[in-house]
């Protein structure tokens, strides 16, 4: 954040009138309220910018024409995002607005795959901070590193990460604050939030990549991971550091490691109002493809078996999903895990099982069938025991859903569910050509990068991206005291409910993104009735759990129309000088 305006000079949609108190170039270097050659002539007298801008006044409309034809001038996508990101550093407005116009083409640009490299190039490509820089050496720091960002109310939402497991290109020591700038701004761009109100966290509690430890450039850190005991006692430390300064905020942990990602959640999920994206965000748009996949096929839940290959924070998230969704259908919950198999570096996840990478996978492992004389390691073996309904990858193993597994799944499904959703676009388990070709275009697939249509069929993205600006707007918006596990429920509905494939196959999973603040309010709505039914709504005074007044419509038509109300749209505010 270049610079920081107080809650009261804002205002929900971002139009009508602001007060301001900048003048000059203080008011040019303000990305929340620099209009740069949109000042009109008045504002530009009222605040001592007429000598620094030439004499043409532009409409936004103009600025986002002459900022995108700019952006072309740039040939590679990491050229593209270096613009998008000074960009954002200089009018916040201007940057969301060309984003929103263009969603479709530079969504990939700011966010992954791009945004990958862009955090792999952190160090040497750095130019201007963004986001709360959070060290493990200065636990007694951690107020006053929070301190320029406000307090109270100044702060809706906290994209957090300890950069671990950074997209699926690994540890990427602070270079991570990238992921939380993006999420964050996805939060504006898809989910309404104000951009003055989203802070973005990072952890540097140090690096297991040698690389970025060799690199004189790399500006974080240079020891290996802290772990354990003080670990723990730092995330603790931020956490309620957070929860004091900013009481009203709603924490999204993002791209944690392994072995982190699971118990941080389960640590604080009931104490904040707090989620993990790459868990419950990642599986609240998978199971909602998942339903819309099984209407197409005329299949039910309850009969679906589901073939997880890479069980790691993604992969088992799905997995919970799952579960928390055939049980909220009738199933029990031992029936429900034992249509889910899980495969993980070691090969399939079987009872007894020495080897995991993490202990959590253990709640998945197969009890159902009778493993003997099969190599429970080979893909295609699997597959042929179980009969997979659908196949979901989470591995970062690129190609690791051959030929041969692709047609075994066919054998046994006119139309196979296939979900290669490892990031970025070079991790993916299985090019959707290859699977549709494969399985003579009857698959149903979609994928965590984006991907051009095949033969007349929308490859929808399966990305959290569609899911968590909806669940976290609806947390903000609702003043919830925690997320559970039925508000993540609604959502899935809500999306699945949103799905195009039951009107025409061909059309995608998922809504289409050119909806997305659409999809997102939806989602909120939902996540708030649920929420209002369990009472973790501020609403109402006395029994408010944050003492914050919410008023909320009981009816979803209504509340739809007050979250869309409520939601930020990029638009320039008249400045009234104090
Ligand atoms: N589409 C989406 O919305 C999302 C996609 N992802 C992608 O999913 C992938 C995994 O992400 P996370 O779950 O956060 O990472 P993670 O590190 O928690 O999980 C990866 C898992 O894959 C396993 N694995 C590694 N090699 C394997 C092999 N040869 N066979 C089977 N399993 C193997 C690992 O042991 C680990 O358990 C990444 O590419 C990430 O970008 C993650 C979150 C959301
Ligand atoms: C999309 C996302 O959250 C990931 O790849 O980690
Ligand atoms: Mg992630």
């Amino acid at each position: 954040m270049t610079s920081h305006i107080k809650s009261e000079d804002t205002c929900p949609s971002g139009s009508t009138s602001v007060e301001c108190s900048l003048s000059g170039f203080e008011l040019l270097n303000s990305s929340l309220l620099n209009k740069g050659s949109a000042f009109l002539l008045e504002e530009r007298s009222a605040f001592n910018l007429t000598g620094l801008l030439p004499p043409a006044v532009n409409s936004l409309h103009e600025q986002v024409d002459r900022a995108y034809k700019q952006l072309h001038f740039f040939k590679t996508p990491l050229s593209k995002s270096d613009f998008c990101t000074s960009m954002r550093v200089q009018n916040k407005v201007l940057y969301y607005r060309l984003v929103r116009d263009h969603i479709k083409e530079l969504l990939p640009i700011v966010y992954t795959p791009t945004e990958g490299d862009a955090i792999i190039a952190y160090s040497s490509r750095f130019r201007k901070p963004e986001g709360c820089f959070l060290d493990i050496n200065d636990p007694d720091g951690i107020d006053d590193r929070l301190s320029p960002f406000g307090d109270s109310r100044d702060i809706d939402y906290i994209v957090i990460s300890d950069s671990e497991g950074i997209l699926g290109i690994g540890d990427q020591g602070v270079g991570g604050v990238r992921i939380c700038v993006a999420k964050g701004s996805l939060m504006t761009l898809c989910g309404g939030l104000h951009p003055g109100k989203v802070l973005p966290v990072v952890l540097d509690v140090g690096t297991n990549n040698k690389k970025l430890i060799d690199d004189e450039l790399y500006m974080g850190n240079r020891f290996a991971r802290v772990r354990g005991k003080r670990y723990d006692e730092f995330v603790e430390k931020v956490m309620t550091s957070l929860h004091k300064r900013f009481p009203y905020a709603v924490i999204h942990f993002e791209d944690f490691g392994v072995s982190t990602a699971r118990p941080v959640l389960e640590r604080y999920r009931r104490r904040y109002a707090c989620f993990n994206d790459d868990i419950q965000g990642t599986g609240v748009v998978a199971m909602a493809s998942m339903s819309a996949a099984l209407e197409v096929t005329e299949r039910k839940l309850s009969e679906a078996q589901v073939l997880i290959f890479g069980a790691g924070s993604a992969g088992l998230g799905i997995a919970d999903q799952i579960v928390n969704h055939m049980v909220s259908h009738g199933v029990s919950r031992e029936q429900a895990h034992a249509h889910i198999h899980c495969v993980d570096r070691f090969g399939l996840i079987l009872d007894g099982m020495q080897d995991v990478s993490s202990p959590a996978q253990m709640v998945y492992c197969d009890r159902s069938v009778d493993w003997e004389g099969i190599d429970s390691k080979n893909l295609v073996e699997i597959v042929r025991k179980i009969r997979p309904t659908v196949l979901i990858g989470c591995s970062t193993q690129p190609g690791a859903f051959t030929k041969a597994v692709v047609k075994e799944m066919y054998k046994y499904n006119k139309r196979p569910i296939i979900f290669p959703l490892s990031n970025p676009t070079r991790l993916c388990e299985v090019r959707p050509e290859d699977a549709m070709e494969w399985t003579g275009y009857n698959a149903l697939v979609a994928t965590g990068s984006p991907f051009a249509p095949v033969n007349g069929h929308t490859i929808s993205e399966n990305n959290n991206c569609v899911a968590f600006p909806g669940i976290g707007l609806g947390a903000v918006l609702g003043r919830c005291e925690f997320i559970s596990d039925k508000m993540i429920s609604a959502a899935v509905d809500e999306l699945a409910g949103m799905s195009p494939a039951k009107f025409d196959s061909k059309a995608g999973l998922l809504p289409d993104l050119e909806a997305i603040e659409e999809i997102s309010a939806r989602i909120a709505t939902a996540v708030i009735l649920e929420a209002l039914k369990e009472g973790v709504v501020g609403v109402e005074g006395e029994n408010s759990p944050l003492g914050v007044q919410v008023k909320v419509p009981r009816d979803f038509d209504a509340c739809l129309a007050w979250v869309r109300s409520q939601m930020w749209k990029p638009e320039y505010s008249t400045l009234v000088r104090v």
